[in-house]
């Protein structure tokens, strides 16, 4: 049972009003959080992006993973004249999501020692022309191959996640430009995502890439190997890394997801974070989606719907 169901005033509704990609919609919008959502007094409203707000209102709320121009012209007219409409999230703001230089600049700002874990990025640096990489940035950085080649948008355009595995400064021949070089850190094969929706929060484990042992890339060297989205494999792990994997302590995953929806000024995204085989008090945040696929989480009906129960409440206060 929801901790909110008692709490809903008898007869008030709130209108919240999405605004996604048909994709979304189908993932997002399942019939279990629609009649979760309704049973809790929120009437989920589609929206049509191509036509003005103004005739497709009124809305206690706005959730949105879309970045037009059209659309951010839209949302913008509207929340100048209904100011007690909640706009989650800003547009603004969202956008320093879509590069995968400006996502990690908050952790780093970041100063969280709980039960002695600490949580940084790897080293990155941004080659701009990855084919004449600048040797004494990647040198003063101390960065160290194997690496990933990250594309630098992260605005879920195409190629966004085609990464690239390389072993050595001759693998940056075959890479284009502009790229992140993102030092890879061994970290046994799972990935821990956070999933945050305001002060709500969850963490799942996830397949990830291997370790690579130093033997692997004395044979690899001058190769380059692209992989994509290798968390939504779902490849079977009976037994396996993922299984065993322990989660990290509830502190420190409470701890990031505070900090860094303060530090974005965000409600909706997930952070992908990964702990160094090395130094397992060590956890790595390697990525930050905005609106990721909740829907992906055991009970999200809940999950979303008491986050958006938040929203509205506050607003009416
Ligand atoms: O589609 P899903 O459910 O796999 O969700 C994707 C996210 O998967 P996750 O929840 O982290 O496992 C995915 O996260 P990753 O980057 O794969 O870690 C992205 O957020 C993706 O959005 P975009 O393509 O970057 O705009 C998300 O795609 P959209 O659903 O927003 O298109
Ligand atoms: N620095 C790293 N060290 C080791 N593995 C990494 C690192 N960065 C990413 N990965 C692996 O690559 C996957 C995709 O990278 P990520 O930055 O999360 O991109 P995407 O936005 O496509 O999810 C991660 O889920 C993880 O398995
Ligand atoms: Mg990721
Ligand atoms: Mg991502």
């Amino acid at each position: 049972m929801s901790e909110f169901e008692s709490e809903v005033a008898e007869g008030e509704r709130y209108r919240v009003g999405y605004a996604l990609q048909p994709k979304k919609v189908e993932s997002f919008l399942q019939p279990s959080l629609l009649d979760h959502a309704k049973q809790h007094a929120i009437d989920l409203v589609q929206i049509d992006p191509s036509t003005p707000l103004e005739q497709q209102g009124p809305f206690h709320c706005i959730i949105h993973k879309l970045h037009t121009p059209q659309w951010n012209k839209h949302l913008q007219q509207f929340s100048a004249t209904h100011p007690d409409t909640a706009i989650i999230d800003s547009p603004e703001l969202v956008t320093r999501l879509h590069d995968r230089v400006s996502m990690l600049e908050a952790v780093t700002r970041l100063q969280i020692s709980l039960q002695n874990a600490t949580v940084g990025v790897p080293n990155q640096v941004l080659l701009n022309e990855p084919k004449s990489p600048d040797f004494n940035k990647i040198e003063e950085l101390g960065l160290r191959f194997p690496a990933i080649a990250k594309p630098l948008a992260a605005d879920g355009g195409g190629g966004s996640h085609e990464m690239c595995l390389v072993f050595d400064r001759e693998g940056l021949n075959a890479l284009s430009a502009p790229t992140v070089l993102q030092e890879f850190v061994n970290h046994g094969g799972v990935v821990f995502k956070i999933y945050v929706a305001g002060r709500h929060v969850k963490c799942v484990k996830r397949k990830s890439l291997g370790d690579i042992s130093e033997e692997r890339l004395r044979s690899l060297k001058g190769e380059v190997l692209p992989f994509s989205r290798v968390s939504n494999l779902g490849v079977e792990d009976q037994g396996g890394p993922v299984e065993k994997a322990e989660m990290p302590p509830q502190c420190v995953v409470d701890e990031l997801a505070k900090a860094l929806r303060e530090a974005l000024g965000l409600n909706l995204f997930n952070v992908d974070v990964i702990r160094d085989s090395k130094e397992p008090t060590r956890y790595l945040v390697i990525d930050i989606n905005y609106f990721p696929g909740y829907a992906k989480l055991p009970s999200y009906e809940p999950f979303i719907t008491d986050f958006l129960l938040d929203v509205v409440r506050t607003m009416a206060n």
